[in-house]
């Protein structure tokens, strides 16, 4: 199933036709841009061009008053004075004789991405519109947005299709808060919102865009705010706020649908937005959320100013939606002081809403940074002319190797559909063949083991060099499978490889202290003391078979480690009698593609053969089965964890929560 792109050049028929300092960022050319970069890039050849169509009034009373309706209806026949005079009543935007037109465009986009995502048409998809919609509400326009195009494609999914579940992640560098204002009562729709607040002296300077506006009524808890109180917030913030707030609560409340509100002035270079965060971030954000929801994420561009910046994040987004390998996340280093405030704040005003959450420290832990006293005044009241021109490195090309997905096989085994067997050449290089045996068959004649030793090496290396993306082999021996990997790997001097062990067993025995091997292991038993600070034990008292846990373990510790080690191969083990579930198993080796571009081989015990076929469709790039509501993790093993959290902060700066943690 392919990747949706909605655009009509359409909606670049209205513009700015007066002076207003605050408007003039979005002209026409955002949207024009994004385009010819996909186009230029060749990845609007790989996505299913799909045609806008324009809301039907119905559509748009989903969420707006009949008044407003009315009222925007006859912007058509206005004089651009009558359209300046309409404007003044809103807050930051403007009216163009077209943009009544151009705004229904919008909504049917976004209506059009979420109709062929449900009815299974294609598997995700991106609707580059304008005007955006996140800051328009119910009677009023705002901040250049006429209809609220993505609350009325959550509101139209749940009528249409009887969702239950809607998640928006809203990564626009403002607060929707016409989009909080639609659902914040209503708990079938998650809200979530990372935006420039600088303790409300950035615009639009609500109280309610702080953390603690954590929903009402019925919907308490299904609105998360994530204020960035400075500027200047890097990828590591942002990877931190999706590791320990939003995807813990995303895979808790198990959406059936992912909107994305995708603003890309939260990219480097953005004169609202005034972050760093390079474009290829938005690879990694996109690529967390594609196992949710059984892979249906639809992204609708909201902002996004820096026509550069915004380009490259539209073709960064696109490129992971269509399954290109991620590129490696450049230097991430540690959240800064006041992103780490929002995080612990954050996950203290929902700790009682989200059992994820649910030991959270309490903020007596340390001193919220006070707020300014006195009114809010503007934030640097600066034009976006005078911001300092920014740069940033152009992003990575991200090139799929030829092949996807190889398997080591025995002979007799059937090669799963869409995997390209890896033919173990019989000629072994006699020197390899020759270290093979003496560190690792005791000079065992086993012909059988060495060939099987020496296709995960052929594996290995054809990753390194590209040829092939991910593999996956079934071994007999899978410890000795492991250490043979590991010490392959680690002999050419910049590589590390990342290995995660499934289930109970031994740590590979040649796990060095030098950062070139970090070994995490899931598992139920106590085991002894780990005696290399790189082998990490995270002990689940259910052991593999506890959803909740696995996961608490994977968004909390596995995947900041991860992202903090950087390596460039993964090397997923699932032990014998791991217990670990098929649906579980395949979210791990989704996610896990998020590293060393996407070059993840898993090992399989011969015994455990039967969840080869589930491994290829994840490594094929298959989004994971949803895993249902998750029950809350057993309240040990968050202790334990939290514990080895605490432990681990001195060496793994990416587990931080709170601020205190650099204490
Ligand atoms: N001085 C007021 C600045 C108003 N800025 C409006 C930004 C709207 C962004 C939509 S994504
Ligand atoms: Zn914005």
């Amino acid at each position: 199933m392919g990747t949706a792109l909605i655009y009509d050049e359409e909606m670049t028929s209205y513009k700015l036709l007066w002076d207003d300092p605050e408007c003039e960022v979005e002209v026409p050319e955002r949207l024009t841009v994004s385009y010819e970069a996909l186009v230029r890039s060749g990845l609007a050849d790989h996505c299913v061009s799909i045609p806008v169509r324009e809301a039907t009034e119905e559509e748009i009373l989903l969420i707006h008053s009949e008044e407003y309706l009315e009222k925007v209806k006859k912007t058509p026949h206005m004089s651009v004075q009558e359209l300046k005079d309409f404007a003044l009543q809103f807050n930051a935007v403007y009216f163009h004789p077209n943009s009544y037109h151009c705004a229904k465009l919008a909504v049917g986009a976004a209506l059009q991405l979420v109709d062929h995502v449900l009815m299974g048409k294609v598997r995700n998809g991106m609707a580059l519109v304008r005007p955006p919609g996140h800051h328009s509400m119910r009677d009023a326009a705002c901040g250049f947005c006429t209809f609220n195009n993505v609350a009325i494609a959550a509101q139209y999914a749940k009528q249409k299709y009887g969702l239950k579940r809607v998640l928006i992640v809203d990564w626009d560098i403002h607060h929707g808060q016409g989009v909080q204002y639609c659902f914040e009562d209503d708990p079938s729709v998650l809200y979530f919102s990372w935006h420039r607040y600088e303790h409300s002296i950035f615009w639009p300077h609500l109280p309610e865009s702080d953390y603690d506006a954590v929903g009402k009524d019925k919907g308490v808890g299904f609105n998360i705010n994530v204020p960035w109180n400075k500027v200047g917030m890097t990828n590591s913030d942002f990877l931190s706020v999706f590791c320990h707030v939003l995807l813990p609560v995303a895979y808790e409340f198990c959406p059936e649908l992912v909107l994305v509100s995708a603003g890309y002035d939260s990219g480097i270079g953005d004169p609202e937005g005034e972050m760093c965060a390079t474009p290829d971030i938005f690879a990694h954000l996109t690529h967390l959320l594609m196992n949710l929801a059984g892979g249906k994420v639809c992204a609708v561009l909201e902002g996004g100013y820096n026509l550069t910046s915004l380009s490259q994040s539209v073709c960064q987004t696109v490129q992971t939606l269509l399954g290109d390998p991620n590129p490696r996340p450049e230097n991430l280093r540690s959240p800064c002081q006041s992103a780490l405030e929002s995080i612990h704040c954050v996950r203290w005003a929902h700790r009682r809403y989200w059992s994820c959450l649910g030991h959270a420290a309490d903020l007596s832990s340390f001193q919220i940074s006070t707020k300014p006293s006195g009114s809010p005044k503007e934030a640097g009241e600066s034009t976006w002319k005078d911001k300092v021109a920014v740069v940033w490195p152009e992003p990575v090309k991200r090139v799929a190797p030829p092949v996807r997905t190889a398997a080591l096989l025995s002979d007799e085994a059937v090669c799963p559909e869409g995997c390209k067997r890896l033919a173990t050449s019989d000629k072994l290089d006699p020197r390899v063949a020759g270290k093979l045996r003496e560190n690792f068959l005791e000079g065992e004649g086993d012909s059988e083991a060495l060939s099987a030793l020496s296709g995960l090496i052929t594996l290995t290396e054809k990753m390194e060099k590209d040829e092939i993306l991910n593999g996956l082999a079934v071994v007999r021996d899978i410890t000795m499978a492991t250490a043979c990997v590991v010490q392959h790997v680690t002999m050419a001097p910049n590589n590390r490889v990342l290995v995660v062990c499934v289930g109970d067993g031994e740590a590979p025995s040649n796990i060095t202290e030098d950062r070139k091997a970090l070994v995490v292991r899931i598992g139920s038993r106590e085991t002894k003391q780990s005696k290399c600070k790189n082998d990490i034990p995270v002990c689940l008292k259910k052991g593999c078979a506890d959803v909740s846990g696995v996961i608490q373990a994977v968004f909390g510790l596995l995947l900041p480690l991860g992202y903090e080690f950087d390596p460039s191969l993964v090397l997923l083990v699932r032990m014998p009698g791991s217990e670990v579930s098929d649906g579980v198993w395949q979210q791990l080796t989704g996610l896990l593609q998020c590293l060393a571009q996407g070059h993840v081989l898993v090992l399989i015990q011969e015994c455990e053969k039967s969840c080869v076929s589930p491994t290829a469709c994840s490594l094929l790039g298959e989004p994971a089965p949803p895993l249902g509501q998750l029950q809350a993790p057993l309240p040990q093993d968050v202790e334990d964890m939290e514990r080895l959290r605490r432990k681990l902060l001195a060496d793994w700066t990416l587990l931080q929560t709170t601020a205190a943690d650099t204490g």
